[in-house]
């Protein structure tokens, strides 16, 4: 985020409270006439601070942290003190700080929140607080302008499951700040604690959220409906974005809400979008067609059908077939093994029922006696030119499974996306040693780069929805969209996709640097908010050429301005 011009404030704080509000505070970045003006000049050590100063200093200290994890907890004490400074300093630094505040240490940090915990964050909304719900909401909007509400009921965070009334929520609205430029003040992180069956957390008496079994059925629909209709009522152009909700609930409440509000589920639609860009990516590496692809999914969760449903609506739009055609490209494998007829309607998910197989397909491969087809039964007979992983199985793509798979195509396309790192169904390096360099890969965390015979590196795409989610929620916001529609996300993974690197040379990356991840999300943020215009999803009036200047002068940078003390300027 380039520093802009110093913009004035009219602020109404003062003293004490001017120093623990993270949204105003400089700390030693105060000049000496502000701290007269705002009674600061006994509060503050002599020297006046730059924000570079600032930042070096935060970066020593930072430094002096010896794991990620307590990395994570000490830029989570900046951000509850300084936000200028906070986001600042991951902005300078984003490559090696996103991996500290976003995947994967923030599922190390989320794990062990109760017993780390210093500060809360957001609003908790908890089951048994019902009755004070519209209460305990305006409490912390009232007077806001609120334009993105993240909400998660940490039924399935990441991989590592339900985490009970310990949400991602404020993680992923930091992101939105930092990669999209998203003001702060004006996002909202939800927890919906509807309790866990997580026994460990149950168990420990240092747990914080609700130690409750999980509410299911008409209580739960009535619990989310309720906070649904005030996101609604209070600010109805926000957008409401969902995370990380189990796989039952994803689909449906994204169904339920999706005509209605400006609605958005990442880990279906996000994963999606940036999955289908990085393989459009691929698939001009491999000079083939979208639809000419065998495409194996294993796991068929929120994020392993929203992926295939994104795909086959890109080879429905980009290669124009239909939607059963397209529907048999893919094999999905779950719990069972292969999504198949056999395995009945106890075993298969309502929503999987487009990408059911036929048994008669399979008569000639010997199923376990519970009658189920494995991994590598069906990369054997199907040889596909496309894996992806989002099962949260560490190493289920085994040497075995990808040398079978490098078998049948030049170059197998190898996506391992679950998080965090250790759950990635194949080591990247690996899966390179395993096919002698010729994997094209992405995956869900960071890694670095393959060693590749004779010195040379493959740089592996980070293939996480971070890459998107930002643009695609502030295009939306942008263009006060009512809904966020179909279109507008292909319009975002188009622009995605073609900023991919592999483009202009097929050994580069499959997808932009997680570096240029605000660059990237601003240009996926002009083609939602110029789509929403061309289709008449838009609140606003502009004309397409206006979006780009618009957009750049709604985001929030990190710069403190100069404040002047004034009894009806900001306090909150
Ligand atoms: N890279 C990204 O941007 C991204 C985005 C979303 C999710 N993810 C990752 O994908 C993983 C899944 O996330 P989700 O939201 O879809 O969770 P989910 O719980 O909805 O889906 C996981 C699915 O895997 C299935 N599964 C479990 N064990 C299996 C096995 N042995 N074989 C085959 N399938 C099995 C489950 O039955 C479930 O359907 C997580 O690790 C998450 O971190 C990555
Ligand atoms: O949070 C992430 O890193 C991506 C994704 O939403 C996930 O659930 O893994
Ligand atoms: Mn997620």
């Amino acid at each position: 985020m380039p520093p802009g011009p110093s913009p004035v404030f009219r602020v109404a704080l003062r003293g004490g409270s001017l120093l623990t509000n993270p949204r105003w505070n400089k700390g030693t970045a105060f000049t000496n006439e502000e701290r007269k003006a705002f009674g600061l000049t006994g509060r503050l050590p002599h020297r006046v601070n730059t924000l570079d100063d600032q930042c070096d200093r935060a970066y020593d200290q930072l430094q002096a942290h010896e794991n990620d994890l307590r990395k994570n907890t000490f830029l989570q004490s900046m951000k509850d003190q300084n936000w200028v400074l906070y986001y600042s300093l991951i902005s300078r630094h984003l490559k090696e700080l996103m991996p500290i505040i976003y995947t994967p240490t923030e599922a190390d940090a989320i794990a062990n929140y109760s017993h780390l915990f210093r500060r809360s964050e957001g609003l908790y909304l908890t089951f048994p607080h019902e009755d004070t719900m519209e209460e305990d909401f305006l409490e912390q909007t009232r007077g806001r302008d609120i334009d993105l509400v993240v909400c998660s009921d940490a039924e399935a965070i990441l991989g590592i499951g339900d985490q009970g009334g310990i949400g991602i929520a404020s993680a992923k609205s930091t992101v939105y700040t930092l990669l999209a430029g998203m003001d702060p003040s004006n996002t909202l992180s939800v927890t919906l604690d509807v309790g866990t069956n997580n026994e460990d957390l149950l168990k420990d008496h240092l747990y914080v959220g609700w130690p409750h079994e999980r509410i299911r059925g008409e209580d739960y629909d009535r619990f989310i409906d309720k906070f649904v209709q005030l996101v609604r009522k209070y600010f109805p152009h926000s957008l409401l974005h969902f995370e990380d909700f189990g796989v039952t609930n994803a689909y449906r409440l994204l169904e339920r809400y999706r005509k209605h509000h400006s609605v958005f589920n990442d880990d279906v639609q996000g994963t999606g979008a940036v999955t289908l860009a990085c393989i459009m990516s691929a698939v001009g590496v491999t000079k083939s067609r979208l639809v000419d692809q065998r495409i194996v999914v294993y796991g068929a969760g929120s994020a392993g059908l929203g992926i295939t449903r994104q795909v086959r609506d890109g080879m429905v739009t980009i290669d124009n077939v239909s939607a059963e055609e397209a529907n048999k490209r893919f094999y999905l494998l779950d719990k069972h093994g292969l999504v198949k007829q056999s395995l009945g309607a106890s075993n298969i998910r309502g929503d999987l029922h487009e990408f059911v197989r036929p048994d008669d397909e399979w008569s000639d491969v010997e199923a376990n006696p519970n009658g189920e087809i494995t991994l590598l039964q069906v990369v054997k007979k199907v040889q596909p030119t496309v894996l992806i992983g989002c099962s949260t199985q560490g190493g289920a793509f085994t040497e075995e499974i990808v040398r079978e798979m490098a078998k049948h195509v030049d170059r197998p396309i190898i996506l391992p996306l679950s998080n965090p790192s250790k759950l990635h169904e194949v080591k990247p390096q690996d899966a390179n040693d395993w096919t002698d360099g010729k994997a094209l890969l992405a995956t869900g965390s960071p890694f670095p780069p393959c060693k590749q015979p004779g010195g040379k590196e493959y740089i592996v795409a980070e293939c996480n929805n971070a890459l998107i989610y930002p643009g695609l929620g502030f295009g939306a916001v942008l263009a006060q969209s009512r809904t966020l529609t179909d279109t507008m996300i292909v319009a975002g993974t188009r622009r995605l996709a073609a900023l991919s690197p592999a483009l202009k040379d097929p050994d580069d990356a499959l997808l932009p640097d997680f570096g240029d991840a605000p660059e990237v999300n601003l240009e996926v943020a002009i083609a939602v908010a110029e789509q929403a215009i061309e289709e008449g999803s838009a609140g606003v009036d502009w004309k397409k050429e206006e979006v780009r200047e618009k957009a750049e002068a709604f985001q929030w940078k990190p710069i403190y301005g100069t404040y002047v003390y004034d009894t009806d300027g900001e306090q909150a």
